[in-house]
């Protein structure tokens, strides 16, 4: 399990156990079923790593077991079939003899709502178990069985892979520390407003849990509610309904954290519901002042009138007795635009303390961060701030030439964007990208596309029986014997005798050659290797009689009509991507106009005052040469992309603005590079929120590309999405192949938009980073050695892009921990394929 896994959260694998199956003489439908239904859990993200059939033989299946929980040290392993009470049905007594301890609860479990679909569950024997941090589900082998006997215990595996990767002890263990200084009295007031609550229905989806234990300052940044708490000098008090934790030493010891109140609730709620909901509120303890709150459900369907109510009287019996020093007041907390709520249900404004504004929540879906908030107003030094006196697009003000589009010395000295987590960047744009409209192609146009409907052939391949060998065609009952040379079918159409009415009797051959239908009569063809000439005409020209020297049997090197290719028969499946092969399919049946998804065009620009074309000779001072812009270009045509060179664009709020704008209306994407950190040149974000884009993240997690940004602009009814990648340029490269290349494939129709995972090992020992790391590496395979060695490809600054040179392979590295600060060589880790070998 690697938490830096973009796609990864858990893994599984069902091998299934059976005979048949495992000599090929049956198909496996159970298997893959189990794999679909698995993968397709939104809120519990599946990566399969193994799948096998295995016979049903107790010691295969068991090294099987054992091989996948020791070596692989998978999180899930699912097995389908075996579990009967069929002489050869051994797979729990395989699973008993492997397991360590027996996970009871789920056998009956699954036993007991399997007896109300079929009485048959009964001759389930099926066992689960736990071996090492795996757990090993047996499942009967019939697909509608199997399926339902997963789903029961679906609900419980996250909750139960997350105990066994170990992380709940060390959350319960944060729980338990008490918070320190005046933060206790506090803290027993919030508990006591808790405990009069009516929590009964409300409880935490039990698999946020670990997610939120295992976090340490970063994480917890990480989190897009707490996007508005960056204020150093302020604890965070995090109140789940359900139970209330303060963090506790987090970011530098500044955050507190506490029992919850109701900590048992909290991993009852059913797990599988998608529905979630968390409280944030940012308090200074030593002046005990209310500063913002939010709430955040994430199902559609969910933020009943029940929630409001509690939520509101909640905050009333807590916030009653805080009052805001008045230099707080100054910078009301509002959430950056990709964490309003979503769209059902409008929480409840709640007033400023002082103001009596309703700043806390946000029921607009874009509001930009603060420094454009239209309620950061009626304090002095709110006038005067961009909002105020003129955006970005304000062209011809000093803007334009370059003076920041705010007050430089009231920037933000904190990202006001939150760290989301690899897998929330990734999940965030494969949500947004979606396929773009079906468009007709020509099929010698169409490499590259995705088919949108499935190809049938219209006529069979051969279209009549056809000669696999250059040779005779003749009547198989008649070898071996002599036989009269009568005519030819040769593979032309001008000079075919098919259908000429000419017929092979007995005692006669026809020439053929390969392809060539055979003529009637015929029912075999022997090839001229297999022949010996006894007669020709005086001058050579004709054969006329031949020895057949070897027995054939009928049909013997004959192609029956359609046993390519039969009428009607699907060759090509919808969403298939068109590549040669795909082509010369098309081609074969004629298909020559195919639906397909329409590719998305980029639109690629460098921002950057500094920046100078690749071509200037000499270098004015403080100027660079632009690489990022080709860098990008090429990575992108090279994945068969089609780009847009919008060159270089300063940092200058006007031009930037204009170029976004008109990059979004000529592509469907845009990428752009720099100008995304915290620099006070640093416009991009702002100038996304001024066009009207919504920032769905503003900050990643990982190393290199921090700041990355992708947002999303409605235009009519299309979505473009735009990425502001870092001007650092491996962060570009290195960021691009990570989300914008995904983006593109899921744009333009692929399944699979996601990049090729393998393992690999390291050739020199790694140091972990604070961040997942993405570090360039060449693959290598040595003969034999099935998995390739990564070699490292020098020092790895972001600035330096003499580390991507001969990379093929982005390493995916984990963030440092406190076990773990280093991977030695020899060990195999995760790496994503970047470029061919
Ligand atoms: N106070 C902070 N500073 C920085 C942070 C931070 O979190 N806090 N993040 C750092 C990280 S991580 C990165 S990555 C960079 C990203 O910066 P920007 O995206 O704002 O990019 P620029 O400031 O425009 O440029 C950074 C660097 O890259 C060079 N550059 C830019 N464009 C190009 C180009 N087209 N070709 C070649 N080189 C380019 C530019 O000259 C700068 O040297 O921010 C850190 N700072
Ligand atoms: O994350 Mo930045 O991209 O380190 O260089
Ligand atoms: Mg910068």
């Amino acid at each position: 399990y690697a938490t830096n896994d973009i796609t990864t959260n858990n893994q599984t694998n069902p091998p299934t156990v059976s005979d048949r199956c495992s000599r090929g003489e049956s198909e496996d439908v159970s298997g893959p079923t189990l794999q679909k239904l698995i993968t397709e859990i939104k809120r519990f993200q599946v990566v399969i790593k193994v799948y096998k059939i295995v016979p049903d033989e107790k010691t295969e299946i068991k090294s099987t077991l054992k091989d996948w929980s020791d070596r692989l040290n998978l999180n899930l392993i699912l097995t389908t079939g075996g579990t009967g009470f069929a002489e050869r049905d051994v797979t729990p007594e395989a699973t008993r003899m492997v397991i360590e301890k027996e996970a009871n609860a789920m056998m009956v479990a699954i036993a007991v709502a399997s007896l109300k679909f079929s009485p048959n569950a009964m001759l389930s024997r099926a066992v689960c178990g736990i071996r090492g941090s795996t757990l090993i589900i047996n499942l009967p082998g019939s697909v509608k069985a199997s399926s339902e006997c997963l789903r029961v215990v679906l609900p419980s595996l996250p909750h139960a892979l997350s105990l066994l990767k170990g992380e709940v002890k060390r959350i319960s263990k944060d729980h338990m520390e008490l918070p320190q200084d005046g933060a206790a009295t506090y803290a027993t007031r919030i508990e006591a407003a808790n405990q009069s609550l009516p929590m009964n229905d409300v409880h935490v989806v039990s698999y946020n849990v670990p997610r939120i234990q295992s976090m340490d300052a970063k994480h917890l940044n990480s989190l897009p509610l707490c996007a508005q708490f960056k204020c150093y000098k302020q604890h965070f008090l995090c109140i789940w309904m359900g139970g209330i934790w303060k963090y506790r030493q987090l970011f530098k010891s500044r955050l507190l954290f506490v029992k919850p109140s109701q900590s048992q609730a909290i991993y009852s709620w059913h797990p599988f519901h998608q529905s979630f909901i968390g409280i944030f509120i940012q308090f200074d303890f030593k002046n005990f002042y209310f500063s913002s709150y939010r709430a955040l459900h994430w199902s559609s369907m969910f933020l009943p009138t029940w929630f409001q109510a509690i939520l509101d009287c909640f905050l009333r019996m807590i916030l009653t007795p805080l009052v805001p020093p008045p230099h707080l007041n100054t910078h009301p907390q509002v959430p950056p635009p990709h964490l309003n709520t979503p769209s059902t249900g409008t929480p409840t404004p709640l007033k400023h303390p002082t103001t009596g504004t309703p700043t806390h929540l946000n029921t607009h879906p874009q509001v930009p961060p603060p420094h454009f908030n239209p309620h950061n107003t009626g304090t002095p030094h709110d006038t005067g701030t961009p909002h105020n006196t003129g955006a970005p697009h304000d062209t011809g003000t000093p803007h334009d030439t370059g003076t920041p589009i705010y007050k430089v010395a009231r920037r933000h000295r904190t990202s006001p964007y939150p760290l989301a987590s690899m897998d929330e960047a990734f999940s965030s744009i494969l949500r947004n990208a979606v396929p773009l409209p079906i468009i007709s192609k020509h099929y010698s146009d169409a490499m590259d596309h995705v088919l949108a409907e499935d190809i049938r052939a219209k006529s069979p391949i051969p279209p009549f029986p056809a000669s696999i060998m250059d040779g005779y065609a003749v009547i198989a009952s008649d070898t071996p014997c002599d036989l009269n040379v009568v005519g030819s079918s040769v593979c032309d159409r001008d000079n075919c005798n098919h259908s000429s009415g000419v017929t092979v009797e007995k005692g006669q051959a026809f020439r053929i050659t390969t392809g060539a239908p055979l003529p009637v009569g015929a029912n075999a063809v022997v090839p001229v290797e297999d022949t010996l000439l006894l007669k020709e005409t005086d001058n050579g020209r004709e054969e006329l009689e031949v020895r057949i020297l070897k027995l054939v049997r009928a049909g013997e090197s004959v192609r029956p009509i359609g046993c390519d290719i039969k009428t009607g028969e699907v060759v090509i499946k919808s969403s298939t991507k068109i590549g040669p092969s795909e082509c010369g399919i098309l081609a074969s049946v004629g298909a020559t106009t195919v639906k397909v998804h329409q590719k998305p065009t980029v639109a690629v620009f460098s921002t950057g005052s500094e920046l100078a074309s690749p071509e200037t000779e000499s270098l004015g001072p403080g100027e660079i040469r632009d690489s990022n812009r080709i860098l990008l270009i090429t990575t992108l045509q090279s994945n068969n992309f089609k780009t847009l060179d919008f060159g270089i664009v300063p940092d200058k709020p006007g031009e930037l603005k204009a170029a976004l704008l008109s990059a979004c209306e000529k592509a469907d994407v845009v990428v752009t590079t720099g100008g995304v950190s915290m620099g006070e040149k640093d416009f991009l974000k702002e100038i996304l929120v001024n066009i009207g884009a919504k920032i769905e993240f503003g900050r990643v997690f990982m190393k290199p590309g921090k700041p990355s940004t992708f947002a999303t602009l409605q235009s009519g009814d299309r979505k473009k999405c735009i990425f502001a990648l870092p001007g650092n340029p491996v962060s570009a490269v290195v960021t691009c192949n990570l989300f914008v290349l995904p983006a593109l494939r899921k744009l333009s129709g692929f399944l699979e938009p996601r990049p090729t995972i393998l393992s690999a090992k390291l050739s020199s020992e790694v140091r972990l980073d604070a961040r997942p790391e993405y570090q360039r590496v060449q693959l290598r395979w040595e003969p034999q050695e099935p998995i390739p060695w990564a070699q490292s490809t020098g020092r790895q600054v972001s600035s330096r892009l003499l580390s991507m040179l001969t990379a093929n392979a982005l390493l995916m590295l984990p963030p440092r921990s406190d076990t773990c600060t280093s991977i030695k060589r020899g060990e195999i880790v995760d790496a994503m394929v970047i470029d061919r070998f």
